[in-house]
Formats: structure tokens, sequence, C-alpha cells
């Protein structure tokens, strides 16, 4: 088991209640497509995931860790087990993708022996093979979240999360880009994938997640997406 939510609410200090008694397990190796109307929770999930918030009441655990008792100092290694991948990319403008992606190494501590052998490596994975030294600015709106994809999974993150990853992009390029996640999948990282595209998540016969008003409505491993 990667994730385990036991009867977690979040009520944040506006009194908005996000999220209201969520149980779910997160078995290590799934694709799990989170769905659900704007303001439904999945942010919010995903936050509590990272520990970037909290919950009101509930346990968390990723990786056999409580998330909500952990220490401040454990907090770093619980964020290099995990993966993110952003709708807007969240690229340094001012470093070319090999940087971005020897960046996010480099903060987590990776040697420069580590660094120069996992680049070349993720940046290969993701296909971006010999657009090494562009900057994002030059780069296509897929381009760019290969780019994001490779900084993500350099540090082999147990769990990798896409926040509408593909709401940038148009169809064909979020189907490559979907092809890619796939891939990674299969490859032994658990994906977790909020979206808003009901055209990726039909016949992809994965489990779907679907949250509404703070509360799973549905939750379907057979990828059947409900109206
Ligand atoms: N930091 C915050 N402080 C107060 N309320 C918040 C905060 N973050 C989110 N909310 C509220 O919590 C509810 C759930 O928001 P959340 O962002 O988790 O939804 P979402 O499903 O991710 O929506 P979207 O699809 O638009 O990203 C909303 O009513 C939102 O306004």
């Amino acid at each position: 088991m990667l994730v385990q939510f036991y009867n977690v609410s979040k009520v944040y200090n506006n009194g908005v209640k996000a999220l209201n008694d969520i149980s779910l397990k997160v078995n290590r190796g799934e694709f799990i497509f989170l769905m659900g109307s704007s303001g439904a929770g999945k942010s919010t999930l995903v936050k509590l995931m990272i520990r970037e918030e909290l919950p009101t009441r509930g346990q968390i655990f990723v990786a056999s860790r409580s998330v909500v008792r952990m220490k401040r100092n454990e907090v770093p290694t619980l964020r290099r087990n995990i993966g993110i991948v952003f709708q807007d990319f969240k690229l340094l403008e001012n470093k070319t993708v090999a940087e971005n992606v020897a960046f996010a190494m480099k903060v987590v501590g990776a040697d420069a022996a580590e660094i120069r052998t996992r680049v070349p490596e993720v940046i290969q994975m993701v296909g971006l093979k010999g657009r090494e030294d562009s900057f994002p600015g030059q780069l296509s709106g897929g381009e760019q979240q290969r780019v994001g994809i490779a900084r993500a999974i350099a540090n082999r993150p147990l769990l990798l999360i896409a926040d509408e990853p593909t709401g940038n992009l148009d169809l064909d390029t979020s189907l490559e880009i979907m092809d890619l996640l796939y891939d990674i999948n299969r490859k032994g990282t658990t994906v977790i994938m909020a979206t808003h595209a009901r055209e990726l998540v039909r016949n992809a016969h994965k489990r779907i997640i679907y949250l509404d008003s703070g509360k799973i409505s549905s939750d379907n491993s057979n990828g059947e997406v409900f109206s």
C-alpha cells in the first residue's frame, strides 16, 4: 500500500469544508484518475499527500509513514518520494532543459556524478534527446510538459502526481503526454492524475476516483466514466 487516507476531513480557516470524511487506499503500481468538478477537493487531496496542508481530522499514510505525525525534518524525504507535474509546467525559464532537470536533483542533495548520468537518461525517456540545451521558451507546450515530467521523475519517486497536466495542451499533444505517463507507470511508478478531461479518461480502463463536494462519489476500478 502506497497511500492510505482514513476518515480524512479538511476544513480551511475560512470555514470551507474541502474534504468530508474521505477514506481511500492506493496500491503500489496503480494509475488513478482523480476527477470531479471545480472545487470538489482534488487539489486539497493532493496538498494533504505532500503535507502542504494538514487534515483537520483523520490519518494519512504515504509509504507507511504518517504524514500527519511526521516531524518537520522528515518532510523532505516525503517530498523526495513524490514527483509533481503541474498544469502550467512551472519550469525555470532562465535554465535549459538539462539544467531544469539537474536543478531538481541538486536541491534534494544528489551528487554530481549521479546527476551527470541521470539527466540524459530521463531526457531520453521523455523523448527530448537533442533538446537538452534549449530553454523552455524555445519549446512547444507539449515539449515543456515533457520537461516537467522529466524533472518530476528524476529522483525516482514512488508516486507521481500530475495535477491537470494536459490542461494547457491540445488533444493530440495531450494524448502523447498520456502515453508518456502510462509508460512511466508501466515501469513501476504509481501515478495519480487529477483531470477534467473526460476524453482522456474514457476508454483508458484505469481506476477513476470521483470527488463531489469533498466526498468520494464513486471509485471505479473498471475505468467507467459516469456523467
Ligand atoms: N487555502 C484555502 N483556503 C480556503 N479555502 C480553500 C483553500 N484552498 C481551497 N479552498 C476551497 O476548498 C474547496 C476545494 O478546493 P480544491 O482546490 O481542493 O478543489 P479542486 O477540486 O481542486 O478544484 P479545481 O478543479 O478548480 O482545481 C473549494 O471550495 C475552495 O474554494
